[in-house]
C-alpha cells in the first residue's frame, strides 16, 4: 500500500488558445508534466513561448482550451489557496509598510489575524527583512522589494509556489544572492516551487528539474535531472563537471535565439 502524497502538479495534454480580435494565438500544446511534492522545477524557453500561461494555467488565472491540471490532487477550476505567485515586479501598494504588504495576503483571504501575523513577523526573519517591517517599499532595495513579495507569496503557507522571473529586474550580484536565498528557503519550508526563469545558471543551481520548451505554441522539448547534490554551495556547484555539462546541454536545447542569459 502507498502512503504516498498526491502530485503537487499534474498536468495532462494542456493546451491554450488565445482569442484575440485580430486573431487565434495557440500559447501552449499539449503539454504534460508531473511534479512531486517538494520538488524545485525550472522552466526555460524562448521569449512568448507560453511559460507564464503555464504558471497561470496551474494558478487557475487562465482556463487551458484542452487537457487537465490537477493540485494537490483535485482539479484546478480558479484561483486557490493552496498557491502562491511571485511575478517579476514585487506589485507592492506604495502606501503600506513592509509588513502591512505581507498581511495583505492575509486579509484578502480572510484568515485570522493573530495567525498570518504571527506568521509574516516569521517569514520577514527567514528572509532577513528584520528591522524594515515599518519602512514604506521606495525605502527598499529591489532585491528587498522582492523578498517582501516572497513573504506575501508564502503567508499562507501555499504547498505550491509559481515564481515567474521574479528576479529579471535585479542587478546580477542581487538576483546571485537571492538566488541562495531562494535556495535555502526552499530547503528549509519543503514548498513545492514551479520557477520561470530565462537565466540557463539560475535555472540549474536552483531544480532538481529542467523544463526546455520549444517555441511558441509552448511544447516540452525535454526535461532534465539534475543530478547535483540537493544542498548547494553556489561557487562549488558553479565548479562543478556535472553544472557546466548541463549548462551547456540547456543552452544547446534553447538554440542560439540569444533569449538567455
Ligand atoms: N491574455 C492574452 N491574450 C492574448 N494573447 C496572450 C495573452 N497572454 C499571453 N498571450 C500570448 O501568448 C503567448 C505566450 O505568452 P507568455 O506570456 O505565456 O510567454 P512567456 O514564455 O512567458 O514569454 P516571456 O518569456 O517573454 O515572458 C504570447 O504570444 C503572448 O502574446
Amino acid at each position: 500500500m502507498s502512503d504516498a502524497r498526491p502530485l503537487t502538479v499534474d498536468a495532462s495534454g494542456v493546451s491554450v488558445t488565445f482569442a484575440t480580435k485580430a486573431a487565434q494565438v495557440p500559447a501552449l500544446r499539449d503539454v504534460t508534466l508531473s511534479v512531486e511534492p517538494g520538488e524545485f522545477v525550472s522552466i526555460a524557453g524562448p521569449s512568448g513561448c507560453g511559460k507564464s500561461t503555464f504558471l497561470k494555467a496551474v494558478a487557475g488565472l487562465v482556463k487551458p482550451s484542452a487537457g487537465s491540471i490537477t493540485l494537490n490532487g483535485t482539479p484546478v477550476t480558479g484561483p486557490r489557496n493552496d498557491v502562491g505567485f511571485v511575478f517579476q515586479r514585487p506589485a507592492l501598494l506604495e502606501w503600506r509598510t513592509v509588513e502591512q504588504n505581507i498581511w495583505l495576503q492575509g486579509e484578502m483571504r480572510g484568515l485570522p489575524r493573530s495567525a498570518y501575523r504571527g506568521k509574516a513577523t516569521d517569514l520577514i526573519e527567514l528572509t532577513g527583512l528584520q528591522g524594515f517591517e515599518r519602512a514604506y517599499p521606495h525605502e527598499l532595495s529591489g532585491g528587498m522589494q522582492q523578498r517582501v513579495a516572497l513573504c506575501r507569496a508564502l503567508l499562507h503557507e501555499p504547498q505550491v509556489l509559481l515564481m515567474d522571473e521574479p528576479f529579471g529586474a535585479l542587478d546580477a550580484l542581487t538576483r546571485e544572492r537571492m538566488n541562495l536565498e531562494l535556495h535555502r528557503i526552499w530547503e528549509q519550508t519543503g514548498v513545492t516551487v514551479l520557477l520561470v526563469t530565462h537565466s540557463v545558471p539560475e535555472a540549474i543551481y536552483l531544480a532538481n528539474r529542467v523544463v526546455i520548451m520549444s517555441p511558441r505554441p509552448g511544447r516540452i522539448l525535454e526535461q532534465l535531472d539534475i543530478a547535483l547534490p540537493r544542498v548547494r554551495d553556489y561557487g562549488d556547484t558553479m565548479a562543478d563537471p556535472e553544472f557546466q555539462r548541463l549548462t551547456g546541454r540547456v543552452r544547446e536545447l534553447l538554440g542560439t535565439s540569444g533569449e538567455v542569459d
